[in-house]
């Protein structure tokens, strides 16, 4: 690298003609002008560089040195550069903040280029389009997400995670694509240029609300006409090889079409080749899962804890799986739990034979696999390096072992595990092509050579031949020029820099013959060529040349040959991830004792002796207790649960274990309880905790209120809602208020089974005007000195008191400040007792302000006149129809007509 370091202005983005540059800086430009919102390292030598705004923005984001190299067009250009050898790292890093990168590699020759080598830009390196390991999670994949804004904001989404194959279509509203989002986790989100400013500001700041640990989701903004509906279906086609999208029932999708178009597009910019792997389709169909919404995710802590960290989760604690491919299916199912019963029962029955045979002879036959699925994806994008594709082979075998294994256990009772055997026998001649063709341990690198087995290539053997019998050439000329010179100490040897010489001491440099030509002088000796060692050395060089030429053909000619089986590479991958999945349910339900769940057609939830997995964990790691089990009862009849009791009681814990539980039976996993019976449920919505929404500018109060409006126009009669002290984050009678308002709207109208923790005693006398609504609360009992001990039993009923003073004093706040609060509670208790008769916040709410004209005039209308003055009693039959006849006159003239016909 030929760098000064003088200090750089800012900005540097060359203003002059391209001709005014060097001709080096006239190629960067031309290759940068293509890629102008991605950062192109440009391949000098053992560096990368970056130049101009590139290289300001490099040094800023990879705090590396900016520095300057020459001039060009009269100016210094400012530069900053990475290793290549070290590139990933780097790679990674930006990618992870949301960058692309463009990579330029020197593709001409040196040697014969006149001016600047050829330089091309061979793949682009986006957030969303990752499939190199070192730049991937293990366990979660990069998804690409392509999104068209149709009429009237009707959206289409694409999306694909490369590495794993399966092309998703959805549609949605413009509303709801936060959730979406939330859902789909995407590292790069492809939209139209000339999606409207707002709305781009809008998804920015979805956007920014998604990544966790400073990762950033990346918007790329590509040309609108990539977002064609019918180019997009015409793709979709020729990419799935099919004449329609009928089978999937993703014909009429068009506003997906248009994002696929832009997807596919982009997949295969950046890839710099066709996709390949990519054949199966999913449509997507939001009622086919439970919805589970960002909060709802974010409050169970499904994946990530409230603080973003990967564990404790529900995902930490489940996943045990044997293989990366598993952990990120696991991940799947866990986010996207399906309404329909069929698929959990099945995942079920195979779960409770793998318990049968003890789930370590699967996981034992998973434990080291190579992760088949980003294989599968770098084999058809002819990425795959050689030790990875070596790495395939003895997984190949080990598979096809397995599916002989299976045809020993009861797979009649469990179909699933039946339909997934024969994915695990790939056609044999895949494993005996890669055997014949790859040395058992290949170099990392093709351009290294030391690739392709001995006996696969005529051609190749000769030429390695060549360079293998020199080492036997250079002993027998060595013994015979020592012989012909009479020079005992004569040695033949090779260096790279300059080849085969014969090397003579210094005092016996009189017995060199006269065709010895001199090489190089050394200090105490010469080094010399002989014309027989000069067409030896010719031969050599150039077999080894050769040689690594043919091995690279030969490993593409592989790779070519490699491309039929990567369908049944991909299904295989999808069936080691699916067993290795059901194997790690099934260690967990043995190991932490879970039982199967039933599912009825009967709405309800019923479960006996339910623990949170999480906390139960927890408490068994530390050593702190038993975890308390509880049972819950929600059904037609008891449709909402009013839980109080103290602070710490454990209120929050039951509600979360009860959805947990649902979770869990519904993607087919055991559950932390003694029996659990399922009705069908269609979402789990939550309201727990109080974190301020900064990023989105939000209050708390105003937060808790979004996510209660949200709740209440989403939810039904099949929905799990969990309200945990509503209303808190406002003064005390506004939060009481919206909190009662919002009980009796949850019983009375949505009906949803509604678990709702509060501290607003008030609230208990609910269940007294609300028939399906019951009192529970989590004992507690004051033990010795007047310390609380929280029993975490939930019993029938309200909360006699709240121990707030108490809970307080455990938490350490001062002897003097706690006898205060005591002092001032008595006192609140008996003004409180003194007051004035409660008012009535179950009653029915009033209906809004009557119009002058509307029900309020009703007490005067004929009809209720005259209904007051019926005696009903003292009517026939004959009479009581004639009077029904009259009051219907009454009502207006329409009527009267009704009542003659009759
Ligand atoms: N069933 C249980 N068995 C054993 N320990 C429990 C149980 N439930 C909760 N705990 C323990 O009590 C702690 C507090 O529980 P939780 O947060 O659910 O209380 P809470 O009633 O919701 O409190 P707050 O009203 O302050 O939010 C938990 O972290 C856990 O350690």
């Amino acid at each position: 690298m030929t760098t000064s370091p003088a200090p750089v202005a800012p900005g540097g983005a060359p203003q002059a003609p391209l001709e005014a540059h060097t001709p080096m800086m006239q190629q960067y430009l031309r290759i940068k002008a293509q890629h102008p919102h991605t950062l192109v390292f440009y391949r000098m030598g053992d560096f990368y560089e970056l130049f101009y705004d590139d290289a300001h923005k490099a040094a800023r984001l990879l705090d590396i040195t900016l520095t300057t190299r020459g001039q060009s067009a009269g100016a210094p250009i400012p530069m900053a550069g990475v290793p290549v050898h070290s590139v990933e790292s780097y790679l990674a890093r930006l990618v992870r903040l949301g960058e692309s990168v463009a990579i330029c590699e020197q593709v001409g020759d040196v040697a014969s280029a006149k001016g600047p080598v050829e330089r091309q830009v061979v793949r682009i390196v986006t957030p969303g389009t990752l499939t190199e390991a070192e730049l991937l999670a293990d366990k979660a994949d990069a998804v690409l997400l392509a999104l068209h804004r149709g009429v009237r904001g009707h959206c289409g989404l694409a999306w694909l995670a490369v590495t794993e194959g399966t092309l998703q279509l959805a549609e949605c509203a413009w509303e709801e694509l936060r959730g979406w989002l939330a859902r789909l986790a995407p590292q790069e989100v492809l939209v139209s240029a000339e999606l409207p400013a707002p709305l781009e500001a809008q998804l920015r700041g979805w956007l920014d609300g998604l990544g966790s640990g400073g990762a950033r989701t990346a918007l790329t903004l590509r040309p609108a006409w990539h977002f064609d509906a019918a180019l997009g279906q015409r793709r979709l086609c020729e990419q799935l090889q099919v004449a329609s999208l009928a089978g999937w029932g993703a014909q009429e999708l068009a506003a997906a079409h248009a994002a696929a178009a832009a997807l596919l597009d982009y997949g295969e910019h950046a890839l710099g080749r066709r996709l390949a792997h990519v054949r199966t389709l999913r449509v997507v169909r939001p009622q086919q899962w439970i919805d589970l919404p960002p909060a709802t995710r974010r409050n169970l802590e499904l994946t990530q804890t409230l603080r973003g960290e990967p564990a404790p989760t529900l995902l930490s604690l489940l996943d045990t799986c044997a293989t990366a491919m598993g952990s990120r299916l696991l991940r799947r199912w866990l986010l996207e739990p399906a309404r329909d019963r069929a698929p959990a029962q099945a995942r079920l029955q195979a779960i409770g034979v793998l318990r049968t045979l003890g789930p370590e002879t699967l996981r034992g036959a998973l434990r080291g696999l190579a992760d088949v699925e980003r294989l599968a994806a770098r084999v058809a994008l002819k990425q795959v390096r050689p030790r990875e594709l070596a790495a395939l082979v003895p997984t190949l075998q080990r598979a096809a072992q397995l599916a002989a294994d299976m045809q020993d256990w009861p797979l009649a009772q469990a179909p699933l595990l039946e339909e997934l055997r024969p994915a695990l026998q790939v056609p044999a001649e895949l494993p005996a092509l890669l055997a014949r063709a790859l040395l058992p341990q290949p170099a990392a690198q093709i351009r290294d050579g030391g690739v392709i087995a001995p006996g696969f290539d005529a051609e190749l053997d000769e030429l390695r031949a060549i360079q293998g019998g020199a080492d036997q050439f250079l002993l027998d000329l060595e013994a015979r020029e020592r012989a012909r010179t009479g020079i005992a100490n004569l040695r033949v040897q090779y260096n790279r820099v300059h080849g085969f010489y014969i090397e003579v001491t210094q005092g016996q440099l009189d017995k060199v013959p006269a065709d010895y030509r001199r090489r190089q002088t050394l200090k105490n000796a010469e080094r010399f060529i002989t014309p027989e060692l000069k067409a030896f050395e010719d031969k050599a060089l150039s077999a080894q040349e050769r040689a690594l030429a043919r091995e690279k053909w030969l490993y593409e000619r592989l790779l070519d040959d490699l491309q039929p089986f990567v369908p049944a590479v991909g299904n295989l991958a999808r069936a080691l991830a699916t067993l290795d999945v059901l194997a790690a349910l099934a260690e967990r339900s043995l190991t932490l004792n879970w039982c199967a769940p039933t599912f009825s057609t009967q709405p309800g939830i019923e479960i006996r002796a339910g623990r949170h997995p999480v906390v139960e964990a927890r408490l068994q790691e530390t050593g702190a207790g038993p975890f308390i089990p509880n049972d819950t009862v929600l059904d037609a009849r008891t449709r909402l649960q009013i839980i109080t009791g103290p602070n710490m009681g454990g209120k929050s814990t039951y509600m979360r274990q009860v959805a947990l539980i649902v979770l869990l039976a519904s993607i087919g996993s055991y559950v932390p309880a003694d029996a659990c019976r399922l009705g069908s449920i269609d979402a789990i919505h939550t309201r727990i905790g109080a974190a301020d929404d900064l990023a989105n500018a939000q209050s708390t109060f105003m937060l808790e209120m979004t996510e209660a409006a949200q709740i209440l126009h989403g939810a039904t009669e099949h929905s799990l809602v969990l309200m945990d002290e509503i209303g808190r984050g406002t003064s005390t009678y506004d939060g009481l208020a919206l909190a009662s308002a919002i009980a009796t709207h949850l019983h009375d109208r949505v009906r949803a089974f509604t678990l709702f923790a509060t501290h607003y005693f008030e609230l208990t006398q609910l269940p007294a005007r609300c028939p399906a609504a019951v009192n529970l609360h989590v004992s507690a009992v004051e033990g010795k000195g007047r310390d609380i001990v929280f029993l975490h039993r939930l019993e029938p009923g309200p909360a006699s008191r709240s121990y707030g003073v108490q809970v307080a004093r455990l938490a350490g706040i001062p002897a003097s400040v706690v006898q205060h609060a005591r002092q001032l509670l008595a006192q609140l208790e008996q003004a409180g007792a003194a007051a004035q008769p409660q008012l009535d916040l179950f009653a029915a709410p009033t209906e809004p302000e009557p119009a002058p004209d509307g029900p309020a005039a009703a007490e005067e209308h004929p009809v209720l006149q005259r209904l007051a003055e019926l005696d009903p009693d003292a009517l026939s039959p004959r009479q009581a129809l004639e009077e029904l006849y009259r009051l219907r006159a009454l009502l207006g003239p329409g009527n009267e007509a009704a009542t003659r016909v009759r």
